[in-house]
């Protein structure tokens, strides 16, 4: 697949049954949606991308299978990244996002993605975007779709500050090469642009406004988020998010008032059938068995103050 280096972003998937392909397909199908590009591969196809020498940020979608593995098909892929003689800065280059898929029915919750992310984290790799764990038990949806939907804006993100990145050391390379430079002139630009790198990713974190305005500026579709974690809508990590279960309203009792025969004339007149009332239950007796199918109380209610 070739795509627009601006705009492309690498997206690779380890499935054993499939939903993580199907949940990258999708990705892959909606990414066209937002003005991006991904190029969509197996973890296992080592031979199709190189992370080693990737600069465009990387999408992972992983689940886990047996106790707590990765899937058979990312295998290599975990046994190449686990060799223990690789430096702490051996992806120091590379921005990525992972959503594991797993169920918290097994011992080893994701841990498949949890694998891959710490690995990848002490190779010096830098997330661009919060990590999802979506739990199969109560439904993946509930963590997918809330992390795809806020993973098109941090990739513009990212695409953006790896474009300035980029542009800041063609600066550099032109200026070296065309002036010919004295050594330690350009060890000092070098150092300066490093110095710039820094502050932009100090600063992408922070800077979301400014960076939101920009990726506006160049075109892309920005889709609008949903940020409130609610019982339909999670944030990743779901873990973090405060889920407020709705409190039940106060219990009412429904009073019919029988023929007041000039009990009370004005009662019927003065309620109408929308009408609430809070009043205290002054007396409470229960008129049948505990064993009886149908409980019937007698209720006194005191409404002299309503
Ligand atoms: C045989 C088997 C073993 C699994 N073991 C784990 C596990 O150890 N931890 C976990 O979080 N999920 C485990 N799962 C759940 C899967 O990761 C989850 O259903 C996921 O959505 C499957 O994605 P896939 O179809 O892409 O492989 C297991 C599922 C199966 C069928």
């Amino acid at each position: 697949m070739c795509c627009d280096l601006k705009r492309r972003f690498l997206l690779l998937y380890a499935t054993q049954k499939g939903q993580a392909k199907a949940i990258a397909e999708e990705i892959w199908q909606q990414a066209g949606t937002h003005g991006l590009e991904a190029d969509m591969h197996c973890i296992s196809e080592m031979d199709k991308y190189n992370l080693e020498t990737e600069k465009d940020p990387v999408v992972i979608v992983i689940s886990t299978t047996g106790t707590g593995d990765p899937p058979d098909t990312a295998r290599k892929f975990v046994k190449k990244i686990q060799d223990s003689t690789l430096p702490p800065d051996h992806f120091a280059h590379l921005q990525y996002g992972l959503l594991g898929l797993g169920d918290s029915e097994y011992m080893f919750f994701c841990n498949g993605g949890k694998t891959v992310d710490r690995r990848l984290q002490e190779l010096g790799a830098q997330h661009f975007y919060d990590t999802g764990l979506a739990d199969d038990c109560v439904g993946l949806e509930l963590v997918v779709d809330p992390w795809i939907d806020g993973l098109w804006l941090a990739l513009k993100e990212a695409l953006l500050l790896q474009k300035e990145k980029e542009g800041m050391n063609n600066v550099v390379d032109a200026v070296t090469s065309s002036l010919s430079l004295a050594p330690h002139v350009v060890h000092e630009l070098n150092l300066n642009s490093e110095v710039q790198n820094l502050k932009l990713e100090d600063e992408g974190a922070k800077s979301s406004d400014v960076l939101s305005q920009k990726v506006d500026d160049i075109n892309l579709v920005t889709p609008a988020r949903n940020t409130e974690p609610s019982l339909v809508n999670s944030i990743p990590p779901l873990s973090q998010s405060a889920l407020n279960i709705p409190a039940l309203p106060p219990e009412y009792i429904e009073v019919q008032f029988q023929g007041t025969h000039g009990e009370n004339p004005h009662l019927s007149s003065l309620i109408s059938e929308e009408t609430t009332f809070e009043v205290p239950v002054t007396k409470a007796v229960q008129l049948t068995r505990e064993d009886a199918i149908k409980t019937a109380l007698l209720l006194e209610l005191d409404i002299s103050v309503s």
